[in-house]
C-alpha cells in the first residue's frame, strides 16, 4: 500500500497493492499494522455503502459534535472526492483537496476528523463504501454548501449537480460551524 499525503497534508491518498491473476485480483483495503505504521492507528466504529447514479453531489458533510473520520473507496464507477479543511486553527482552514477514487484505480482516501467530505459521481453509477471512525449522529451533522465560492471546489460538473434538498439546501462556510 502506498500512502501519498495530499497538498493538506493530514488527506492521505492510498494506493493498495493489487494481486491479479487469472481468476481475477486481491487486495487489502484496510491493514491496522500496516495502517499504524504509516502513523494511521484508526478505529473504526461503522463501514458503509451508498450507490448513486452520475450526476449525483452527495455532501459536503461533517459532524460538528463525533466528527468521523473516514477511510473511503469506489467499488464500481468513478466519483472525484473531496475534503475542505474545517479547522479553524489549521493553515489550510477553508481549503479543499480532491481525488479521482475509481473501481479501476483502486485507491483510497483517508478524510480525518475536522473535514467536510463530498463527492460527485462521473460514472453511470458508482459503489462508494466508506469506514468510520464515529458513528453516525444525524443531529450533529452539518452541510456546508457544495459551490461556495469561497471554497471554490473545481469540480468536474457534467451540467447541474444531483442534489438532496439538505444538500442543496447547505451552509456557506462564513455561516457554518467549524471545529476549533
Ligand atoms: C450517513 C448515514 C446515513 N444514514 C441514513 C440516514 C438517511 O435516512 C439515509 C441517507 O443518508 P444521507 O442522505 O445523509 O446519505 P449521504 O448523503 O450519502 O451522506 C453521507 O455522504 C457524505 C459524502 C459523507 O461523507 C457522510 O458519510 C454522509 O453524510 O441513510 C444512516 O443510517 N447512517 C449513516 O451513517
Amino acid at each position: 500500500m502506498n500512502f501519498t499525503p495530499l497538498a493538506i497534508p493530514e488527506v492521505i491518498l492510498m494506493e493498495p497493492r493489487v494481486f491479479g491473476d487469472a481468476r481475477g485480483f486481491f487486495l487489502e483495503s484496510w491493514n491496522r499494522r500496516s495502517f499504524a505504521e504509516h502513523g494511521l492507528d484508526l478505529d473504526f466504529v461503522q463501514d458503509n455503502h451508498s450507490r448513486s447514479r452520475r450526476g449525483v453531489l452527495r455532501g459536503l458533510h461533517y459532524q460538528i459534535q463525533q466528527p468521523q473520520g473516514k477511510l473511503v473507496r469506489v467499488v464500481s464507477g468513478e466519483v472525484f472526492d473531496v475534503a475542505v479543511d474545517l479547522r479553524r486553527s489549521s493553515p489550510t482552514f477553508g481549503q479543499w483537496v480532491g481525488a479521482t477514487l475509481s473501481a479501476e484505480n483502486h485507491r483510497l482516501l483517508w478524510v480525518p476528523p475536522g473535514f467536510a467530505h463530498g463527492f460527485y459521481v462521473v460514472s453511470e453509477v458508482a459503489d462508494f463504501l466508506y469506514k468510520a471512525t464515529d458513528f453516525y449522529a444525524a443531529a450533529h451533522e452539518r452541510t456546508i454548501i457544495w459551490n461556495d465560492p469561497d471554497i471554490a471546489i473545481r469540480w468536474p460538473l457534467q451540467g447541474e449537480p444531483l442534489l438532496a434538498p439538505k444538500d442543496a439546501a447547505g451552509s456557506p462556510l462564513v455561516e457554518a460551524a467549524c471545529y476549533p
